[in-house]
């Protein structure tokens, strides 16, 4: 039987370990921080620890590892950010570039981010496509 994705990428410690990089990057990153709803929260370094182990236990659990996700589903986690298609984008590249830094497989890496864009469509709520 194949392993699962969780496994792959190192369990708790694998995914934690990639999330504490990602989380930092995030909250530096001049493109996802343009949303002044998103730089409200970002912006605030006290607030790291919290949301680091948030889309970790998020992220244990949509790899198929252990449930252990206490927060809110995505739709409500995200529904007064005002979140638009290139909002999302910037926060995937950075997602993918953390992989990349890594060295996460191009199996997994793939995997993951499926897993991510599968979730566009409950957080971006702002359509901007033709303004
Ligand atoms: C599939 C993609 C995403 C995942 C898996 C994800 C994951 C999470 C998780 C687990 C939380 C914590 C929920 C809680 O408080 O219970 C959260 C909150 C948050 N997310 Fe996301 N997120 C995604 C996309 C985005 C995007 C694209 C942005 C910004 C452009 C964003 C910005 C935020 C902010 C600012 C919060 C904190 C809201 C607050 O508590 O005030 N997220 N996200």
């Amino acid at each position: 039987m194949t392993e699962s994705l969780y496994d792959r990428l190192g369990g708790t410690y694998g995914i934690a370990g990639a999330v504490d990089v990602l989380v930092d990057r995030l909250f530096q990153n001049a493109s996802v921080n343009a949303n002044e709803n998103v730089h409200a929260h970002h912006g605030k370094p006290a607030n790291a620890p919290g949301y680091k182990f948030l889309v970790t236990a998020w992220s244990i659990e949509a790899a198929g590892g252990p449930k252990c996700y206490p927060g809110l589903d995505m739709e409500a986690a995200h529904s007064t950010l005002q979140i638009d298609d290139e909002g999302f984008d910037a926060v995937a590249l950075e997602i993918a570039a953390t992989l990349s830094f890594l060295g996460v497989p191009d199996a997994e890496h793939r995997e993951f981010m499926n897993i991510i864009e599968g979730y566009r469509s409950s957080v971006v709520t702002l359509d901007t496509a033709f303004s």
